[in-house]
C-alpha cells in the first residue's frame, strides 16, 4: 500500500537572481514500511524533496504538484495544519544533531517539548516516561535525559535525534544524510539501529544521501536524482546489478574500490548544471558518455519497465531513431 504519493512535484526557490528550479516534475511512491533511498550529487535537490514533504521550505518557495499523504494533499495544506503532521506523523532526522539540538536545553526538555506540542493534554511525568523509553530504544540509559547535548559524543547525539524523531511513533521518517558527520564505524551502527527501529515500529523511511554505500545496506528501493530530476527509480538489487541510466552507472563506477591494487579514483567529468538556467533536454546530457543529439534538445520521457523500474532517458525510448 502506498503511504505517500508524490505527483509531478516541482519546487522553485526565489532568489535575488531569479527562480531556482530545484525539483522538476517528480513522481514517486513510498510504500508501507518501505525504505526509499534518494541518492545524487550535492545540489541535485535531495534535501529540497525532504523539505517539501515536511513543509519546511522558505515561505516564498513555489511548490506545485501533489504530495498525497493519508488522504490529504500536503501541498495545499496551510502551515498550521502541516505543523500538526510534522513531528507526529512525518518526522525528520537531520545530518548535524548539534544544530538541531538546543545547546542550553537538557535532553529531557527536548523530548517533553516535542511530545507536549502534539499531545496537548499529556502530563509532564508521562511525557518524561515516554522520553525515557525512547532513549532506551536507541541504547542510551534514561538517566542521560538530565544531560545537555554537549555532554554526549557525536554518535550518541545522533541516537538522541533518532529517539526524538521516533518518540511519537510517526508513519514516516525522513533521514537527511543521517550519518554523514560520523566516522565509518559509528555510521554503520547508526544505520543498523535505524533499520532495527524501523522494523520494530513499522515506520517507513526516506533515506537521503549522496553515498550509494549508505543505501546499499538499508534501502528497499532507490530513486536517483540529477539536476532536479528523478532520473532512475528501481528496487535496490536491480539498480546495483544492472543500472539503467548512464548517470547511475557513472555513480556506481565512482564508488572507491577497496582492492588495494586498484589505486585509481574514478569520478564523473564535468559539473552539474545550474538550476537557475537549466539546459534544455536531459540535465545530464553534457556529461553523458552515451548522449544522442535529442538529449540536449528535449526532456527525456519516463520509461517504465515491466518489473516496475523507471528510467528517464532517451536511450530507452523505442521511438528514438537518430544515433
Ligand atoms: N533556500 C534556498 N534558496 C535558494 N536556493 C536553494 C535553497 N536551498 C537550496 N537551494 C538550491 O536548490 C538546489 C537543490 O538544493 P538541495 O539542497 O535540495 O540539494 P541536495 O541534493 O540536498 O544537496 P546537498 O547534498 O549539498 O544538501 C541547489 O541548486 C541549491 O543551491
Amino acid at each position: 500500500m502506498n503511504l505517500l504519493q508524490l505527483r509531478n512535484l516541482s519546487v522553485r526557490y526565489k532568489t535575488r537572481e531569479g527562480r531556482v528550479l530545484a525539483i522538476e516534475d517528480l513522481s514517486l511512491n513510498l510504500g508501507d514500511k518501505e525504505t526509499l533511498g534518494i541518492v545524487g550529487e550535492s545540489g541535485c535537490g535531495k534535501s529540497t524533496l525532504g523539505g517539501a514533504i515536511l513543509g519546511i521550505l522558505p515561505k516564498e518557495t513555489k511548490v506545485t504538484g501533489k504530495i498525497l499523504f493519508d488522504g490529504k494533499d500536503l501541498v495545499s495544506l496551510d502551515r498550521k495544519t502541516l505543523r500538526k503532521i510534522r513531528g507526529k506523523e512525518i518526522s525528520m532526522i537531520f545530518q548535524d544533531p548539534m544544530t538541531s539540538l538546543n545547546p542550553v536545553m537538557r535532553l529531557k526538555d527536548h523530548f517533553i517539548e516535542t511530545i507536549q506540542t502534539h499531545l496537548i493534554d499529556i502530563e509532564k511525568e508521562e511525557a518524561y516516561n515516554m522520553a525515557a523509553k525512547a532513549l532506551e530504544n536507541v541504547g542510551i540509559s534514561a538517566n542521560r535525559l538530565e544531560d545537555y547535548p554537549f555532554q554526549l559524543s557525536g554518535g550518541m547525539r545522533q541516537r538522541v535525534m533518532i529517539a526524538l524523531a521516533l518518540v511519537l511513533n510517526p508513519k514516516i521518517v525522513i533521514a537527511d544524510e543521517p550519518t554523514t558527520s560520523l566516522d565509518v564505524i559509528v555510521q554503520a551502527q547508526i544505520l543498523e539501529l535505524l533499520k532495527s527501529l524501523q522494523t520494530k515500529f513499522n515506520t517507513a523511511m526516506i533515506l537521503i544521501t549522496h553515498d550509494l554505500g549508505v543505501v546499499a545496506e538499508t534501502a528497499d528501493n532507490i530513486g536517483v536524482m540529477y539536476g532536479g530530476h528523478l532520473v532512475e527509480y528501481s528496487d535496490k538489487r536491480s539498480l546495483y546489478k544492472a543500472p539503467l541510466h548512464p548517470y547511475t552507472r557513472s555513480l556506481l563506477e565512482s564508488i572507491p574500490n577497496t582492492n588495494l591494487n586498484d589505486k585509481s579514483l574514478r569520478y564523473i567529468p564535468g559539473t552539474p548544471p545550474s538550476l537557475m538556467t537549466p539546459p534544455p533536454g536531459c540535465r545530464f546530457s553534457e556529461r553523458c558518455p552515451k548522449a544522442l543529439k535529442v538529449c540536449s534538445q528535449a526532456t527525456p520521457p519516463e520509461v517504465w519497465t515491466e518489473d516496475g523500474r523507471m528510467v528517464k532517458c532517451w536511450l530507452y525510448n523505442s521511438e528514438v531513431v537518430q544515433k
